[in-house]
């Protein structure tokens, strides 16, 4: 099967630093890929890259076999939804937030993609912007899901949950993959990515320093780049 995301000598440089440094490897086309390694090695970057948030400044990019410089943003980005570090919330409730995804969406849908993400269903009508930074997060995963993306990119979704909730979304994460919707999920905590990963990608100062199954890598803390 060809790669999801073909990634060849992809560097980016800002402010006269390599960010990322001649990257090349695949993203397949099923399963969880978790990108780990410590912070600044470059893993948002990568994942703002999959989303054409950012330019390379050499090497290329495909999805699907296609170039990523030759597509229109927001028809990628319908396709392949990303959650972000920061939640951002919109004005309104929460239902409208999950509206300004798919202004058709049902009531019934509604709830469901909350119950998805593991938030009540009753949290519908609360004004979005008085929501915890851990609901807010869940928010965001719950409108990414809205549209019925082909691809979840998901960058530290779990970094401001407790253990209960993690565990909802490390289980959303296998569950969408298993139904057909490959993940590429970001974070430095290695037993989670022990816990959903198919496929790891580690970064480390923005070179790629390994690429392959899980095993092999240290099952627990936090990764800061050694082995
Ligand atoms: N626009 C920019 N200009 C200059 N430096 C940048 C820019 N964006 C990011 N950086 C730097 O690039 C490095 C990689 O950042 P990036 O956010 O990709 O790392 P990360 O692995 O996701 O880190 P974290 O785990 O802390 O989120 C960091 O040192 C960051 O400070």
């Amino acid at each position: 099967m060809s790669a999801l995301f073909g990634i060849d000598g992809l560097t980016v440089t800002r402010d006269n630093t390599r960010l990322l440094d001649e990257v090349t490897t695949d993203i397949p086309g099923s399963g969880v890929t978790t990108v780990i390694g410590a912070s600044g090695s470059g893993k948002s970057t990568l994942l703002r890259c999959l989303n054409l948030l950012e330019s390379p400044t050499t090497g290329a990019i495909t999805y699907r076999g296609t170039d990523l410089a030759t597509l229109d943003p927001r028809t990628l980005r319908r396709k392949v939804a990303m959650v972000f570090q920061k939640p951002t919330v919109f004005a309104g409730t929460v239902a409208d937030n999950l509206r300004t995804a798919d202004p058709r969406l049902s009531d019934s849908d509604a709830a469901a993609l909350l119950t998805r993400v593991g938030l009540p269903v009753d949290a519908l009508n609360r004004v979005a912007d008085t929501m915890s930074g851990g609901e807010a997060q869940r928010l965001c995963l719950a409108r990414a899901l809205a549209t019925a993306p082909e691809v979840l990119l998901a960058d530290e979704a779990t970094s401001a949950l407790d253990e209960a909730s993690t565990a909802v979304l490390e289980n959303l994460a296998v569950q969408l993959a298993a139904g057909g919707t490959p993940v590429v999920w970001v974070t430095h905590d290695m037993g989670q990515m022990h816990r959903i990963a198919d496929q790891v990608i580690r970064l480390d100062h923005g070179r790629l320093t390994y690429a392959g199954p899980p095993a092999g890598l240290p099952v627990s803390g936090h990764d800061d780049g050694s082995r």
